[in-house]
């Protein structure tokens, strides 16, 4: 059954792009630049969205996805944040096989993502332009922004609460009864039941729908 309470957001990206700094700022608003981390962490935090507040779980995936790629975590998620550091061509080129493996795993069904460059702040060593991860975003149909987890906190609030609105969006809508079908009944029947059956050319003449078709 879906599970209207919380929201499970698991967050994927190279070492190093700003991960655990970015879920952090969502979190505190504060930016704290040095982490330890070699293991996967799930933060479980409440955060106003829509002037309501929501039970959110964020898995950091901190693992190399060269050792195991992390497909339990993207199952288990109801929606997904992308990051690469924009100073660092080969995460936006992983970044692209994340998005990759989201869509193979997730197909035919939709699940919110978005796709954060990270580290704006560092423009003087960007390596990968706006344009490009605009373009694989579209290619996606996903969400896309450049942040910076150092310099901006509005930026990467908005890019975390968007998500969870999509997929408070989306649960509601599964909860939603749904539409009784259409019955389709023939024109000739329907006009039978509007003017009755038994009319007769003449006063058949003189009635005029009252609805249009
Ligand atoms: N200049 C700048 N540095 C950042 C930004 N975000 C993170 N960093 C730095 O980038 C380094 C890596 O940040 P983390 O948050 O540990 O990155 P991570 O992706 O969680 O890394 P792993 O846990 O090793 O996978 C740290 O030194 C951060 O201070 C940013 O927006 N701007």
């Amino acid at each position: 059954m879906t599970n209207l309470t919380s929201v499970r957001v698991v967050v994927l990206g190279n070492k190093h792009v700003g991960k655990t700094a970015l879920i952090v700022r969502f979190l505190t608003q504060r930016y704290i630049g040095e982490y330890r981390s070699n293991a996967d962490w799930l933060y479980k935090h409440r955060v106003m969205c829509d002037d309501s507040l929501r039970e959110v779980e964020i898995l950091d995936i901190s693992r190399w996805p060269d050792d195991c790629l992390p497909t339990d975590g993207i199952q288990w998620a109801d929606a997904c944040v992308v990051i690469y550091s924009i100073c660092d061509r080969e995460s936006f080129i992983r970044a692209h096989d994340y998005l990759n493996l989201i869509h193979r795993l997730k197909a035919p069904s939709y699940i919110p993502v978005v796709l954060l460059g990270n580290k704006r702040d560092l423009e003087l060593g960007r390596q990968v332009s706006f344009e490009d991860g605009n373009e694989i975003s579209i290619q996606y149909g996903c969400d896309f922004d450049e942040v910076s987890a150092a310099d901006n906190y509005a930026e990467v609030n908005n890019a975390f609460s968007n998500l969870i609105r999509q997929v408070r969006t989306s649960q509601l809508q599964q909860c939603l009864p749904r539409q009784r079908k259409r019955s389709i009944i023939p024109v000739s029947k329907m006009l039978s039941a509007m003017f009755g059956k038994n009319t007769n050319k003449d006063t058949r003449k003189n009635k005029q729908p009252s609805c249009s078709l």
